[in-house]
């Protein structure tokens, strides 16, 4: 009797800790079923009540194993001496967040081993135990710099990179021709790196609802470059809630250059207030509704009349609630169409408006670490086809002499200045200052390089030069009538 118990305690399986088996789970969820690990994480490590510490190791082997899944399965294939395709997809979610601990972290190499071992056996398949065993301590033999080494040998220029900076090869490429029109080539392996780096988080106060000053005094006292906004350095694990200008709905969570980007369509060449009073601002493709409530506020401020627009019904509700606490007349304020019917649906004409298109989102990548993997460089013509549409509708709307800001969350050059370059050849618009707009409205000094476009140029925020998101700006205005 008492050696039965004996025996069932001694292949009782051995525990593996919370934070690598929510971290495991992410990463079955996001290869199975397309997950969002940024929206399912949260949701586990409250779940699952870990400590502080402890949700932050699950966080970072979720996240880092994501952001550099490239890097550790060209060395899982060297070190398994075998194709990923012939390795089963639970186990190589194991190995991945193994070969993270071992190369990416500093865990001590016997914990990282046997707690994806144990991963393997109980999540994915006991009879690859030894397989796995054998393969994390290849992997672990070797440091980082021992494995890049290899991989030169191997690989090499932009592919090269791509694996050591987990990144997909065509977006390296894309990063690298974006750069290089801004005679930046040099830079590619910041922004890279940019990429694998967690964001801060960026807060806005509301211009006439929140004071940036009082706020910054209270919580948040770095200098930013948009007037309305505050790096809230204790959030970066926490919760924006905290603060209860949050929970009246006028502090919110927002990129600075997505505020940068706005402000700059919203002070172009604004004139005099009673100009402002009777001016038609527009919001063309405003689902969420982050930058329609920056420019929601500051239309109130000048007296002007806010309008936002958004294709999909549940993301137009969502830019209601986001402008509930700001626009009066919220039901005859907030469309829900396709912005390219435009002219039709919504009658201008219209002093300003923002385009802010459906893109690839290569600017954003630092903020979902899947992200990288799932897009595909047979997505941008696509995409392409209907900025262009979006933006030509938008020109066409405006009143003459009116001002459409094209804005992507990508610097990719199809995306970005092609578009912009078509756009003002089909509509006569002048491509304007964009480069000085953004920089008139920082509230310190930026590094920016302006592209010539047409008339005029165009201008690109970038993670790793300025800490913002890749965000770009063009500013296009249709021609004022002949006197
Ligand atoms: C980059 S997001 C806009 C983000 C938003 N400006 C913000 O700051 O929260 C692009 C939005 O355009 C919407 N969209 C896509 N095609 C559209 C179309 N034809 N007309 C209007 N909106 C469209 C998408 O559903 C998405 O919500």
């Amino acid at each position: 009797m008492s050696q039965h118990r004996d025996r069932s305690r001694s292949s009782a399986p051995a525990q593996v800790s919370p934070s690598r088996t929510i971290a495991y789970e992410v990463l079955r969820q996001v290869a199975e079923s397309d997950a969002y690990a940024n929206l399912l994480l949260p949701g586990k490590l409250a779940a699952a009540q870990l400590s502080a510490q402890d949700a932050a190791l699950a966080t970072e082997l979720c996240y880092g194993t994501l952001r550099l899944l490239g890097r550790y399965d060209a060395i899982i294939e060297l070190a398994a001496r075998r194709p990923l395709t012939e390795i089963n997809p639970k186990v190589l979610d194991a190995l991945r967040l193994g070969a993270h601990q071992l190369l990416g972290m500093r865990i001590a190499s016997h914990a990282a081993v046997h707690e994806s071992v144990e991963l393997v056996r109980q999540h994915a398949n006991p009879a690859a135990v030894g397989f796995a065993n054998g393969v994390l301590r290849t992997i672990g033999r070797t440091p980082l710099e021992g494995w890049l080494e290899r991989l030169e040998e191997l690989l090499n220029g932009d592919d090269y990179l791509a694996v050591t900076s987990g990144h997909p090869a065509w977006i390296v490429r894309a990063f690298r021709t974006a750069l290089a029109a801004e005679g930046r080539d040099d830079e590619l392996e910041a922004l890279l790196n940019a990429d694998n780096d967690a964001p801060t988080v960026d807060l806005v106060a509301l211009p006439s609802f929140a004071s940036a000053e009082e706020i910054a005094a209270e919580y948040a006292p770095e200098v930013n470059l948009s007037p309305y906004a505050r790096t809230a350095l204790d959030l970066v694990r926490g919760d924006p809630h905290e603060f209860p200008e949050a929970r009246e709905g006028v502090l919110r969570v927002q990129d600075e250059g997505s505020q940068l980007v706005a402000l700059a369509l919203a002070s172009f060449d604004r004139g005099t207030d009673e100009a402002a009073e009777s001016e038609r601002w527009l919001d063309l493709c405003a689902g969420p509704g982050g930058k329609a409530a920056l420019l929601a506020s500051l239309a109130r401020e000048a007296g002007a009349e806010f309008h936002a627009n958004e294709v999909a019904p549940h993301r137009a509700r969502l830019v209601a609630q986001a402008l509930a606490p700001i626009v009066d007349d919220i039901e005859n304020r907030v469309h829900c169409g396709d912005g390219r019917e435009l002219a039709r649906a919504l009658p201008g004409p219209w002093h300003r408006i923002l385009v802010d298109a459906p893109c690839t989102g290569l600017g954003a990548l630092r903020r979902r670490p899947e992200a990288r993997w799932r897009k595909q460089a047979r997505d941008v013509a696509e995409l392409v086809a209907i900025q262009e549409a979006l933006l030509e509708a938008a020109v066409r709307a405006l009143k003459p002499g009116g001002v459409a800001a094209y804005v992507t969350c990508s610097p990719h050059l199809a995306e970005t200045t092609a578009v912009v370059q078509r756009v003002a050849r089909l509509t006569g618009a002048h491509v304007l200052d964009s480069c000085g707009a953004l920089r008139d409205v920082c509230q310190s000094e930026i590094d920016l390089v302006p592209r010539e476009v047409a008339d005029g140029n165009v201008v690109q925020l970038w993670p790793h030069r300025h800490g913002t998101d890749g965000m770009f700006l063009a500013l296009l205005q249709r021609p004022r009538l002949e006197a």
